[in-house]
């Protein structure tokens, strides 16, 4: 406020000593940023200065805080630490306070997997900007802080030794959506969480009592799992005798059976028998310090760079924790880099490099531009990482790309990427993973379980989606940005059966921009001729799309297929007589009074497929014809609920 009445009293000074001030604010307000950049130094080289931990920490008062000490991101301008991600540094002992308490624009903490004890400071847990806190598997012990921040989103404090009760305060961090207690020691009553955004919750293995509250009960067993003495949905109902869960009536222990095994047994047995199990011991502790020494020298090689690519899962990660298979796609990360996984603004993941690698990821599939994963986190977080091979582009004009291509996932009917990774031998793409397939599985994956075809509703919803997802893309991306890639396998499908588009802006990053040769089906004819993509080809591929959706018939070859259909050219055969039925998908034909519209989409993407791209419409264009259909689908067809029973066999989606 203060610095605005400033600016508007400068209006009324002569112009020397307009600028001389100005040049002094600005000095001022540079002087100031400088400092608070600085009192984050301090309070970090007074935390590390501290706390006994590993040499992986490389923080030095002359090095730059912002570029070179690892685990430390700023905030876009650089003034302030905006992340402090530290897992497995060997941090050892108490978190000291007055430090990062002091980091007041810090929206990242993350100190798992280290061996911290004792309290959580209340300086930290309500550092105010702070939105993710991960502490888990460390030591902590005591209560949990009341005094938790309300901008927190995700809390993860599991695998310690917290003691005590959940604190009621957890209530008021609205803007909470996980919360991970599990494997502590907690105790009491779970508080009446009525958290609106609360989507990933776990309070398994304490010592939690009493009913689970109603609105918690939505969430799934395995939440709960682990606590004897909880009671109520999802676990079983509470009975009229549930052990109070105050220490005022403590529980009455089991009856102790009258007389045990080793009290049955004679002194000379018992002797025998631990003399026995001893040496059993010792050879078992023998076995496994040699197990344990090999896999170490393992990984050390592994990190050392002699491990090979393309192996399906190497072993472990740290030592120390070493049991979760290390994902195919770790292996051109470099170890200095491990934290520098960029996401995008608005992205609500919370894990780093470390975490994905250490992910456990099964293939989802080897296309054109690298091999694509599923990958699963520790914490459940399931995502698709996308492995890129012949990159031929700077690392500038990647991340350019990558900056155009985030920002453009921003809407409805796209896959958003949501963090990269690039190093000279390993560039990663992590998008959110869409558990309902695409619609290429839908069409031509057969009758899997539970899966009926795609009927004409859901067919006209997809077509309007995927039309939706290219025309943002061609719009935001700034007039000659394109998809490159429009198939039927890169458009996904939400639960609802709205199209999601994904994978676009790869082809500009690649050896053959025009994009590889098995894609030709979808391919423009010029685009075939000039190796050069356009919107106008993206338009011709969405109209080979279109003409998939209306056929059934898959325009590229597949596993299990001889031959790939030229559709265009095929639909131009069948329909050159007169606009025939035949061309239709057969599944299709069972629904009645669809044909006007059928033919009414053949003709949208026949417009779409003609030979010269100028004649082509606009994927705006293609939107509003696809709209009209479906306006006239409501006025001339009876909803789904006339149709009733006569269609019900024939009307779900996937
Ligand atoms: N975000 C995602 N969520 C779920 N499945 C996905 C996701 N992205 C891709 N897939 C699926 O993974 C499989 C492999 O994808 P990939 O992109 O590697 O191959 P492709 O689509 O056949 O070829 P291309 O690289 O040319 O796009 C495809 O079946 C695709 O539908």
């Amino acid at each position: 406020m203060s610095k605005i009445t400033n600016l508007l009293l400068l209006m009324d000074q002569p112009l020397l000593l307009k600028s001389t001030l100005s040049i002094l604010l600005i000095s001022l307000f540079l002087q100031q940023t400088l400092a608070d950049l600085d009192s984050d130094k301090q309070a970090l080289l007074k935390f590390a200065a501290s706390i006994p931990h590993g040499p992986k920490l490389n923080w030095t008062s002359s090095t730059s805080i912002c570029t070179e000490w690892v685990g430390v991101t700023c905030t876009p301008d650089g003034t302030r630490v905006a992340t402090l991600r530290l897992p497995g540094v060997g941090l050892f002992g108490t978190i000291p306070t007055n430090t990062l308490g002091k980091l007041d624009a810090l929206e990242v903490l993350s100190l798992r997997s280290n061996r911290l004890t004792v309290d959580l400071p209340p300086d930290v847990s309500s550092i105010p900007s702070l939105h993710s806190l991960f502490l888990q598997h460390n030591n902590l012990s005591g209560v949990i802080p009341t005094s938790l921040t309300s901008s927190l989103r995700f809390l993860d404090l599991s695998y310690n030794t917290f003691t005590g009760e959940i604190p009621e305060t957890i209530k008021n961090l609205t803007q909470l959506t996980a919360l991970y207690l599990q494997n502590n020691s907690l105790s009491g009553l779970i508080p009446n969480l009525g958290l609106q955004k609360l989507k990933h919750l776990n309070l398994s293995n304490n010592n939690l009592s009493g009913p689970i509250p109603e609105a918690l009960s939505t969430f799934p067993a395995n939440s709960f799992l682990g606590n004897p003495f909880l009671c109520g949905l999802p676990l079983t109902p509470c009975s009229g005798t549930a052990p109070s869960p105050t220490p005022i009536s403590p529980i009455t222990p089991p009856a102790k059976p009258k007389k045990n095994f080793w009290e049955k047994l004679s002194l000379g047995a018992i002797i025998a028998i631990a003399a026995g199990g001893g040496t059993i011991l010792i050879i078992l502790l023998i076995i496994l310090l040699v197990c344990l020494l090999r896999r170490r020298g393992h990984n050390e090689n592994s990190a050392a760079g002699t491990d090979s690519k393309g192996k399906s899962a190497a072993g472990g990660g740290r030592a120390g924790r070493t049991d979760k298979p290390k994902a195919e796609y770790s292996s051109g990360v470099q170890e200095a880099e491990r934290n520098k996984l960029v996401f995008f603004e608005g992205c609500s993941y919370n894990f780093d490099l470390e975490d994905l690698l250490r992910a456990s990821a099964e293939v989802l599939g080897k296309g054109s531009y690298g091999t694509t994963y599923k990958a699963v986190l520790e914490d459940g977080t399931t995502v698709v990482v996308k492995r890129l091979k012949e990159v031929v582009v700077s690392k500038k004009d990647f991340e350019q790309q990558m900056e155009i291509i985030g920002r453009v996932g921003q809407h409805q009917n796209v896959v958003p990427l949501r963090a990269y990774y690039y190093s000279k031998d390993e560039k990663l793409l992590v998008y959110d993973y869409v558990a309902n397939g695409s619609v290429a599985s839908a069409l031509h994956g057969g009758r899997v379980a539970g899966r009926e075809p795609l009927d004409w509703e859901a067919r006209i919803k997809i077509s309007l989606g995927a039309a939706r997802g290219i025309a943002h893309i061609h719009l935001e991306g700034g007039g000659k940005f394109i998809h490159g890639n429009i198939k039927s396998s890169n458009m996904l499908l939400s639960p609802e059966l709205d199209a999601l588009t994904s994978e676009f802006g790869l082809a500009q990053l690649m050896n053959a921009p025009m994009g590889p040769i098995r894609l030709v089906g979808y391919r423009a004819p010029e685009a075939i001729e000039t190796k050069k993509q356009t919107q106008k080809s993206d338009v011709y591929s969405f109209g080979v799309f279109l003409l998939e959706l209306l056929t059934g018939k898959a325009p590229l070859k597949s596993p299990g297929r001889d031959e790939a259909v030229d559709l265009p050219k095929w639909v131009h055969s069948v329909v050159r007589e007169e606009w025939t039925a035949e061309v239709f998908d057969v599944d299709l034909l069972r629904h009645p009074n669809i044909e006007d519209e059928m033919v009414r989409m053949l003709q949208i993407a026949m417009a779409c497929v003609v030979n010269t791209p100028d004649q082509r419409p606009k994927m705006e264009e293609v939107i509003r014809m696809i709209e009209e259909i479906r306006a006239s689908e409501s006025d001339n067809r009876p909803s789904s609920e006339e149709r009733g029973m006569a269609e019900s066999s024939g009307t779900q989606g996937i």
